[in-house]
């Protein structure tokens, strides 16, 4: 068989261990269900094409085991397993007409269901004693959520067993294999497209763009080329904005002027496992609370669960790392109510960092929250930041990287002129002799009086002077509340300081 001959062939171990464990999962499905009852769910995909060629190859290895006097070459023009296909009218043409012309290649049996997926499985499952269904499903698919290699279908969906032979495949093994096994996919991925949806959401991955000299042609390198696996759905545009910095432009995943709050204002929960303080106002966001939580997985998973759905953007930091108190992660894990599962791409970087010195497993500190997790990468940094949804983890170790990490987050946004930067907040500082029970009343009023304007007061040492610092969005109501209260004392006695 020409694909098992050609994995079997190649020097890439890696792909050769998936190689193997995906056709014992197409094995035992075979052994477990007859011919008649599995189906193939394929789309055109590049995830469904791997499958079908797995599938391919499988079916043949299990007829072989199965019958070894039968004659296997036989075996190797016939694929009985019959296919299904969900075609929509969003469906790019591309992917529609590879479809159609897989089918005629290998003689597919192919079901074009016109209908959506729950409904068409019905009257499939009605027609046909289907009990299985292959799919080309991958952990970092929305939908892998909590699926294993074989999942029950979800309730309130007809019964069958979901088969996902490539779910622990990444972006790097599915590429490795269409192109050592030399096979036919849609021609989308060589213009640039790395994961594919409808039409309305699915454009060109920003990450694989090469401009000409006067920057008036954009093309687009092949998906195979793309570096970073995670980034595969940068292409889809209602999740991803702008990736221009892709990794990071992701932080504001999802959010539109029109989500802005009423006072036009991004919020954003800082949760620290540890006590340093981060400021998001040189991007203008409001900071709607800084809780510092301890260090067990219950304590951060409430607060996480807590602030993630009323604030914009959760940031969280302190406690990651190999001690039993770096709890961090599992806790964003159970907040969004996934387990943690071994994250390639982030020990890949362990490694790299922490090489020899890691006398632990490093596998352990690569678990990352399974299904929602994506790194966001800075050159500037050596360890991605995580992100989980609207939560996004601090990976910092020290202040010094705590202030590296958010140098870039912040520098990143800005120059990338995401719609999320908002007009920073300007601020002014007053220093005076006075004591605070002198300034304390006057203070409290002005603070009822300009709701607007932050107002704090503090000492830079016990003797120095106090300083009240006036913090806001707009320049002259920060000017109006320093004067109001400049007029309750002796003219002199504020003076402006930085
Ligand atoms: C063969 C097949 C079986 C599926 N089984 C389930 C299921 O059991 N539970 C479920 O929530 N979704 C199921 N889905 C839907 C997918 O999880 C997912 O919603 C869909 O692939 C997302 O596609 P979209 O991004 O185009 O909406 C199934 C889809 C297919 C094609
Ligand atoms: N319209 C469809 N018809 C049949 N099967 C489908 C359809 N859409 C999704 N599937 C099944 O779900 C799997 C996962 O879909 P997904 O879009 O993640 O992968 P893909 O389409 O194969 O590749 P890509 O990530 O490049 O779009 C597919 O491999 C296929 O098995
Ligand atoms: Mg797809």
């Amino acid at each position: 068989m020409e694909i098992d001959k050609a994995v079997r062939e190649c020097d890439d171990s890696r792909l050769k261990t998936k190689y193997s464990n995906a056709i014992y999962v197409i094995k035992r499905a075979l052994a477990l269900y007859s011919i008649q009852e599995v189906a193939l769910s394929f789309n055109g995909g590049k995830d469904s094409t791997v499958l079908l060629h797995l599938l391919r190859a499988g079916y043949v290895l299990h007829k072989a085991e199965e019958s070894s006097s039968q004659d296997v070459a036989d075996g190797e023009n016939s694929f009985p397993i019959r296919t299904i296909y969900f075609e929509t009218p969003t469906v790019f043409p591309e992917i529609n007409s590879f479809t159609y012309e897989t089918a005629a290649t290998y003689n597919l049996q192919m079901d074009i269901l016109r209908l959506d997926f729950k409904s068409g499985l019905e009257a499939l499952l009605k027609a046909n004693p289907i009990r299985a269904i292959f799919l080309g499903v991958r952990i970092g698919d929305p939908t892998a959520v909590g699926q294993e290699q074989f999942s029950p279908s979800s309730p309130g969906w007809p019964p069958f067993m979901r088969v996902n032979p490539i779910l622990d495949w990444s972006y790097r093994d599915v590429w490795a294999f269409l192109l050592v096994c030399k096979v036919r996919y849609c021609s989308l991925y060589d213009q640039g497209y790395t994961s594919i949806g409808s039409i309305h959401d699915t454009v060109p991955n920003a990450l694989l763009c090469i401009r000409n000299e006067n920057n008036s042609e954009q093309k687009f390198r092949p998906a195979y080329l793309l570096a970073d696996g995670r980034l595969e759905r940068s292409g889809r545009v209602k999740k991803f904005s702008a990736p221009v910095w892709g990794k990071l432009s992701s932080v504001c995943n999802g959010l539109k002027i029109e989500d802005l709050n009423s006072n036009n204002m991004l919020t954003a929960s800082i949760i620290a496992v540890g006590d340093e303080i981060l400021k998001l106002h040189s991007i203008g966001w409001a900071t709607s609370l800084l809780a510092v939580t301890r260090n067990d997985i219950d304590s951060v998973a409430e607060e996480v669960e807590r602030r993630k759905s009323t604030n914009d953007m959760v940031f969280i930091y302190g406690g990651v790392g190999p001690l039993h108190t770096d709890v961090t992660i599992a806790g964003v894990a159970k907040a969004f109510g996934v387990r943690m599962a071994p994250d390639e791409e982030f020990e890949e970087h362990l490694r790299h960092l922490i090489g020899e010195k890691c006398t632990g497993d490093k596998n352990e500190m690569a678990q990352l929250p399974e299904g929602i997790t994506e790194l966001l990468y800075h050159e500037q940094l050596p360890v991605p930041l995580i992100k989980c949804h609207n939560v996004i983890i601090l990976t910092a170790t020290n202040v010094a990287e705590l202030d590296l990490q958010w140098h870039c987050l912040i520098d990143s946004l800005k120059s990338n002129g995401d719609f999320v930067l908002m007009a920073p907040f300007v601020s002014k500082c007053l220093a005076t002799t006075l004591s605070d029970v002198e300034v304390a009343q006057p203070l409290s009023k002005l603070c009822l009086q300009f709701p607007d304007i932050y107002i704090g007061g503090y000492r830079g040492s016990r003797k120095g002077p106090l300083m009240i610092r006036f913090e806001g969005k707009d320049l002259s109501r920060i000017e109006a509340a320093s004067q109001s209260l400049s007029q309750n004392f002796q003219p002199g006695a504020f003076s402006e300081t930085e």
